[in-house]
């Protein structure tokens, strides 16, 4: 897999469905190799932003691409891109490995592609019950086999933790964490942070159609100045060496600094011969982040 065939590119993207702008000039990029979580609260813009890059809605103004190209000039395009919009659209009556079958079929695949991907996705135990029977993390795992059909380079998963419990979001994190490092590019959206947050190396937040931050997680946080906590037994003459540097607080025994890098308040008590026993960075609760750069709850 070559690096550019799989890099996805949203530029100066724009939609307009009669007066809502439900994308408005948005720009980023994913890099294969990675799981980045398209984030931002209800009605942000993520299902018509993936459903521009799979040529399922035509963008008022701007480009979704793949690999430089947009979905119907893709030459093979179920081996480029897989995705789940919605992983309830099945046939109920049909058994998944059935479904699977009538997919194959459809896309010129051989019929035991369909039982290698419900492998993949650790269905096979179930493959030959009714998909009515299936619980919603069950239908997930279907969705995700029938996107790997085509052994694609992208996956687009839109909300794909929705329905899962704790086990079924470890499962998905591991299995996506696979999918990235065999140099696959992973783009999925949600609205709950708090689902994606251990398995996203990167984030592209977006609110009210715009992009609102993006970059590494520990980027991000950091660029939202995440506290400092000091411990030693010196903490006086530390608080009154950066008292005019920076913002201070006491807890349970610590000093907590604000408006200073770890590396800046270690530097500075290295050269006023402060003794320190912890140096820690506060870890950043991303919710606040993400509440802060979208204003939390829907964005209409
Ligand atoms: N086909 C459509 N016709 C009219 N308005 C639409 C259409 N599709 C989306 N919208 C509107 O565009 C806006 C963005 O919707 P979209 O589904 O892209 O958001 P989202 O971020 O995926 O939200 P959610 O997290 O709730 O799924 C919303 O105001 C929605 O009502």
């Amino acid at each position: 897999m070559t690096d550019e065939s799989g890099r996805i590119a949203v530029a100066d993207l724009t939609k307009v469905f009669g007066s809502v702008r439900a994308v408005d000039n948005l720009s980023f990029t994913v890099a294969p190799g990675t799981v980045t979580g398209f984030l931002g609260p209800n009605g942000a813009g993520k299902t018509t932003t993936l459903r521009c890059l799979l040529g399922l809605v035509t963008p008022t103004a701007g480009t979704a691409t793949i690999g430089g190209l947009r979905y119907a000039d893709l030459p093979r395009p179920s081996g480029t891109v897989g995705a789940v919009l919605d992983a309830s659209s099945f046939h109920p009556a049909r058994t998944a490995r059935n479904h699977l079958r009538v997919l194959c079929a459809a896309n010129g695949y051989p019929v035991q592609r369909g039982d290698e991907v419900l492998t993949l996705v650790g269905l096979t135990p179930a493959a030959g019950r009714k998909v009515n029977e299936y619980s919603a993390g069950m239908r997930q795992r279907l969705g995700l086999a029938a996107a790997l059909l085509g052994d694609p380079q992208v996956l687009l998963l839109d909300e794909p933790a929705n329905g899962l419990d704790p086990e079924g979001i470890v499962w998905l994190r591991r299995f996506l964490r696979r999918m990235a490092s065999e140099g696959r590019t992973i783009l999925l959206s949600s609205h709950v942070l708090s689902e994606v947050e251990q398995t996203v190396d990167d984030v592209v937040i977006i609110d009210k159609g715009s992009l609102v931050g993006q970059g590494g997680l520990a980027e991000l946080a950091d660029g939202q100045g995440r506290p400092v906590v000091v411990r030693g037994p010196d903490l006086d003459r530390l608080a009154a060496t950066l008292h005019n540097r920076a913002g201070l607080t006491h807890r349970d025994g610590a000093l907590v600094v604000t408006g200073l890098r770890r590396e800046e308040v270690g530097h500075i008590a290295f050269s006023e011969r402060i003794e320190l026993h912890e140096l820690t960075t506060e870890r950043s609760d991303l919710k606040d982040i993400f509440f802060a750069l979208t204003g939390g709850g829907a964005s209409r």
